[in-house]
Parts: structure tokens; sequence; C-alpha cells
């Protein structure tokens, strides 16, 4: 049976250190049993600040990153480099700065990459590279209207029962063509952490913390095997 908590922390930057220190935590204490490890990275702000905040931790250097598998829940489908690739972003503020071999760096693929502008030839070629992979922990956000990965409410992308990761079109925020993990394959995660901030997002963590349908938040569907955990600030904890 999976096991749900919430932790709420008392503002955005706490929220980020926090979880930074957690996941720096949770790799080195897998890392004493097992050696490699495997990752799924999330963007957004939070997402991206909690990366931040593991890079300038000082105990960055307790987890054995030559060991780490990097993923991604998901992807805006840009060109490779494009500064608003959630793959970009990481690099910028952890990935370069830590010895990852890039032979583990798993990154979604681009739209100018092996499969071309090509959405759907992207997630058929990332679902087969994801095949037999359990990933350890998977950090995913949460948007305003509740989405998680890019896994929009009342899309084609929430109702898909079958396949593992999709092209997302016409999503409500920009970009609008991505790539993502379905609920479905969040769930084969071991633990899966939910992390946002701010008022604006309240709304839908109440709602998917209640009786939510995860068609209507997407986010209520994203759940580990071994752990679901939401990490909020108090804004977004709401009500
Ligand atoms: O576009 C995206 O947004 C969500 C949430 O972002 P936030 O800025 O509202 O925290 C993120 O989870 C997702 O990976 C990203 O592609």
């Amino acid at each position: 049976m999976s096991e749900q908590s919430v932790v709420v922390h008392q503002s955005a930057e706490i929220l980020a250190a926090a979880t930074a220190a957690r996941l720096i935590t949770t790799l080195t204490d897998l890392q004493a049993t097992r050696h490699v490890v495997a990752i799924g990275l999330t963007g957004g702000r939070t997402g991206i600040e909690v990366l931040n905040q593991v890079n300038k931790s000082p105990a960055r250097d307790a987890v054995d990153w030559s060991a780490v598998e990097i993923y991604w829940g998901d992807e805006r489908f840009l060109p490779a480099g494009d500064p608003e690739r959630n793959e970009t972003q990481a690099r910028t503020v952890l990935l370069d700065h830590v010895p990852v071999p890039e032979s583990r760096i798993h990154a979604i693929p681009p739209s100018d990459g092996d499969f071309g502008d090509d959405p759907d030839a992207a997630a058929k070629a990332y679902a087969e590279l994801m095949t037999g992979v359990a990933l350890d922990v998977l950090l995913v956000g949460v948007g305003e209207e509740g989405h998680t990965l890019s896994v929009f409410p009342d899309s084609p992308a929430v109702r898909e029962g079958r396949a593992t990761v999709i092209a997302v079109r016409d999503c409500p925020k920009p970009p609008p063509t991505r790539v993502s993990l379905t609920l479905p394959a969040a769930r084969r995660a071991s633990q899966v952490w939910l992390v946002t901030a701010g008022e604006s997002k309240a709304e839908a963590v109440t709602a998917a913390l209640s009786d939510a349908s995860e068609t209507d938040i997407p986010a209520a569907g994203a759940t580990g095997r071994d752990i679901t955990l939401w990490l909020v600030d108090r804004a977004a904890a709401g009500r």
C-alpha cells in the first residue's frame, strides 16, 4: 500500500531548500545499499529552484553523481539548448556542475534531434528508452489548473491508459507541444514527489488531496508505488 504524506513549508524558498536537502539525503541513503539510482526531473519554477538549491548545498557532493541516472517526466518540445527546455534549465542550474556522465543523462529528444520535428516519434523513442527503468524518485510540479507532468485536465493525455510516453499538443500553457510521461508511467516510480508553491496552486492542491478525479485534476493521479509526497509551501497548502 502506497503511503501519502503532505509536508508544508513556511515559504517557497524554504520549500526549495528543504526539498533539495531531502533529495540529497534520499539519493545518499539509496546509494548506501545500491550504487546506481534513477531520478526523474521536472521543469517549472519550483522544480528548477529545487535543483538550483541542490547545487548550492554543501551536502551536494555526498551524492555519487557518477552513479545517478537522470530522466525527465516531461519536456517542452523545442530545439536542443532552447532556454525553455526543462533539460536546458536543469543543466544550467545543476547538471553542468556535478560529475554525472553524459551517458547517464537521458533527455527527452528535442524538436531538432534524431526524430526531427515529430513529437510522436520523440515520445515513442523515449518510451523505448524507459522500458524497464524503475525510477527511485520522480519529481513533478503542479499547475494552477491541476496539471502535472504535461498532462492537462480533461485532455487526451489524461485519458491515455496504455502508452507510457506521449506527445502532447495544444497545451493551455506554452509552449503548446510537449512530450510527457503518462500518469500510469508516473505511477511506476517508487516515490513521486509533487512539489509546488504559491497561492495560485492552492485550489488545485486542495482538490487533488480531496476527492477530485484525475481527469479534472491530473495531479491527483500522480502517486508513487511506495511513497507519494506532497511538498508545498504555506500559500499552496491553502485549506
Ligand atoms: O511547464 C511546466 O510546468 C509545470 C509546473 O510549473 P510551475 O512553474 O508552475 O511550477 C512543471 O511541472 C512541468 O515540468 C513543466 O514542463
